[in-house]
Parts: structure tokens; sequence; C-alpha cells
């Protein structure tokens, strides 16, 4: 896996050699093995050091050098050995998240060349939760894309969801698989230039917003040299959060944002942040007016207050969320039985932010269904 598991190497072993054991790992103090999944008739074992984990982080921090996963890595993935036999596993095909340790960031709706080469390309990068996602979520890039297009020089190349990893334990949280399959299914029909990217989700520890867009920057801007701009020339990516004006809210409470990261993400990346009901957007602009230059404000002309804290509430008290959020998701929550209980297990450590926002409390079930 890209930074986080440099492998070092590829060994496939017998059987035999590991009892029957799924998932099998042996740790030293700098090394583990990982066995991700078996198959037959061999396990695949992936040591990698956390001493190059450091490393390679330090390296996308800094935009200094070049982690490139080996290929032989990519094209040797496990086959798949819980295959779901459904409609579902039809539309997820191969790239469902079964295979989420062979990691490669998917590229295959990123504009390959500028329609306008005056322009500055734009890439918009939501990071959420996504539990469940909904058509809010979806609507926001559409409502970036009509901002951009009306009201700024940039040309928007592509767009991507990045579901934050387990280790957020968030309120909610289901689990990493379901909530990327959940983005997978929500724009695999339904657009032609949104993506799921895995990096975050797939990471096993929580990755702060400043280096997911680090990532996005390295693998565009660093790795494919940005964009052909139409002229022969190629043009470096802008690279900008896609956000809810809540979301920027935080911003200004103390402890959830690292200094050095907000000035990350807005001085360097910039950001487009959609109006949200129950949150005044002067009042979350107030501290960040040094970087006004880099946030893009857009209004909700058609307000849609739909959050995946309430569709969660829906379900667990048992009604629909159909036309709440993309049909194959609702689907897919049904068949996979998310959402139906209080869904806590990993989810003990809860942040401070978790029933602001307008969003409905799950804790406080009464409020809003009724
Ligand atoms: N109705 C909405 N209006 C504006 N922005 C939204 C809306 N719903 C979600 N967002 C934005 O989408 C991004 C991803 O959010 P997230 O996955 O946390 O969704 P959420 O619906 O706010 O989740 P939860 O209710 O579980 O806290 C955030 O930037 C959030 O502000
Ligand atoms: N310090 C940070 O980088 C930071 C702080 C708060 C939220 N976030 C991100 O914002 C997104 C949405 O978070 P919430 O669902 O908590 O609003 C998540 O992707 C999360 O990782 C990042």
């Amino acid at each position: 896996m890209l930074m986080r598991h440099l492998p070092l190497a590829n060994i496939e072993f017998p059987l035999e050699s590991f009892g029957l054991f799924r998932n099998y790992h042996l740790r030293t103090t700098t090394t583990k093995f990982a066995v991700p999944r078996p198959s037959p008739p061999t396990y695949r074992i992936r040591p990698y050091c956390r001493s190059t984990r450091v490393v390679a982080q330090y390296s996308l921090r800094s935009n200094i050098g070049r982690i490139d996963q080996p290929d032989h890595w990519r094209k040797t993935s496990a086959p798949l050995t819980h295959r779901r036999g459904t409609k579902l596993q039809a539309l997820l095909g191969e790239g469902g998240l079964s295979e989420m340790d062979n990691y490669v960031f998917p590229d295959y709706r990123l504009k390959r060349k500028m329609d306008d080469p005056s322009k500055t390309p734009l890439l918009l990068i939501a990071c959420g939760s996504f539990s469940p996602i909904t058509f809010l979520h979806l609507r926001m890039f559409i409502m970036a894309g009509d901002y951009v297009k009306h009201n700024t020089n940039f040309e928007v190349i592509g767009g991507y969801l990045s579901p934050v990893s387990d280790a957020y334990k968030k309120q909610g949280l289901a689990a990493a698989e379901h909530r990327v399959n959940m983005c997978k299914l929500a724009i695999d029909k339904a657009s032609n230039w949104l993506m799921v990217d895995t990096w975050e989700a797939e990471s096993p520890e929580y990755q702060p917003t400043a280096l997911v867009l680090d990532h996005f920057d390295q693998e565009v801007n660093i790795k494919r040299k940005g964009i052909e701009a139409g002229d022969g020339e190629r043009k470096p990516v802008q690279i900008a959060l896609l956000a809810g004006a809540d979301l920027i809210q935080t911003m200004s409470q103390p402890g959830v944002w690292a200094e050095k990261d907000l000035d990350h993400i807005l001085g360097k990346f910039g950001t487009f942040i959609v109006e949200r009901s129950g949150t005044d957007i002067d009042e979350a602009l107030a501290s960040l007016t040094n970087y006004r230059d880099n946030i893009y404000v857009i209004q909700q002309l058609i307000q849609n207050d739909v959050s995946s804290t309430k569709i969660r509430l829906f379900l667990k008290r048992g009604m629909s969320v159909q036309y709440l959020i993309p049909a194959p998701v609702v689907e897919y929550i049904e068949q996979n039985k998310l959402f139906a209980e209080e869904n806590r297990s990993s989810n003990t450590n809860l942040p401070a932010t978790n029933t602001e926002k307008g969003k409905g409390s799950e804790t406080t079930a009464s409020a809003s269904t009724n």
C-alpha cells in the first residue's frame, strides 16, 4: 500500500504454513508481517518496516522525492475470497473495497487535457465520514462546478470523495469498507468526473486533512506532473478542499485543527465552502480573513438540510430513506443491515463536534424526525 505499507518484498508461502487463520499478523519491534487474505493454495506475506513509513510520510509532506508503489505489487493482488454474488457486487466489481490492501490511485475520470488552456485546472476534494453518503454530498460537487464555471477562472478537472479512516472513531461511523462501497455505488453511474479515493479510508491511522490534500498533490502534480493544458504545456493543478460551512466553522474552534495544518490547507490549497443551514458563514469565516483570497463561498440556492446523522436516525427508527440518498446505497444498506442498531462498537471516543451543526443528534433521537 502506498506510503503506509511500503512493501519490501512479496513472498508466497504454502497454505499449510499458517494453518487455517484468515488474517495473520506477526509483529516485531521494527517489522510487521501482514497476511491480508488467503489466496488458496498460498498465503501472500507482506513485510514492511515502520521506519520506512516515517520516511515516506516526510517525503510526502515536503514533496521531496517520489514514493512509488512497485508495479509488481499492484499486479499480484490476491484474488478475492469473499465475493458477494449480488447486483451490488457486480457494480462494485474488482475495485470493491475487498481489494483495499492493493491501493492504486484512481485517475480514470480525471480530465487528461484542459478544455480552455487559459484557465487554472482545479481538483475538488471532499473529505468526510460519508456514513452514509447522501445526495447533498454529491450536490456539493455540482454546486461547486456551477460556481467555478460562472464565477472563477478555474476549470474543474475532477473530483474526489475521500472517506475518513475508521481511526476517526466518530459516532455512527460505519466500517470504512462499507462507507467506501457506498460512495462508489453513489457515483458509479451518476457521474463522469467524480471518483472515490481509498487512501485515507485504508489507513489504519487517522490522516489529518492537510496530509490528505498533500497526497492528492503528490499523485496529481508530482507523479502525473499536472495536466496537459491543450497548448502542449502541462499545468500544475490547484487542489482544493470542498466542504460544508459547518466544517469550516470548526476551524475556529480550539483544538480541532493544528494551526500549521490550517495554514497549509487554506494558504497552499484553498477551499470551496458550501453554505449549510444552522451555520453562520460570516461567523465561521471571521477568524480566517488572512486566507480570504483562497476561500470561495457557495450559496445553497435550494437549501437541502439532509445529513448522514439524520439518515442514520431514520434507519434506526425503521423509516425509509428513499430519495434522500442514492438508490443503490439504499439497497446496499438493506443488504448489509447497516445503521439499524446502535452501531458504536468502534466509536466509543466521541469527538466534541458530534451534536452540533444542526445535523440532528443520534443520542436525542426524538428530534426532527417526527
Ligand atoms: N446538508 C449539507 N449542507 C452542506 N454541507 C454538507 C451537508 N451535508 C454534508 N455536508 C458537508 O459534507 C462534508 C462531508 O461531511 P460528513 O461526511 O461529515 O457528512 P455529514 O452529513 O455532516 O455527517 P454526520 O451527520 O455524520 O456528521 C462536510 O464538509 C460537510 O460539511
Ligand atoms: N485537523 C484536521 O485535519 C481535521 C479536523 C476536523 C475534521 N477534519 C476532517 O473533516 C471531515 C469531516 O469531519 P466531521 O465529519 O467530523 O465534520 C473528515 O474527513 C475529517 O478528517 C479534519
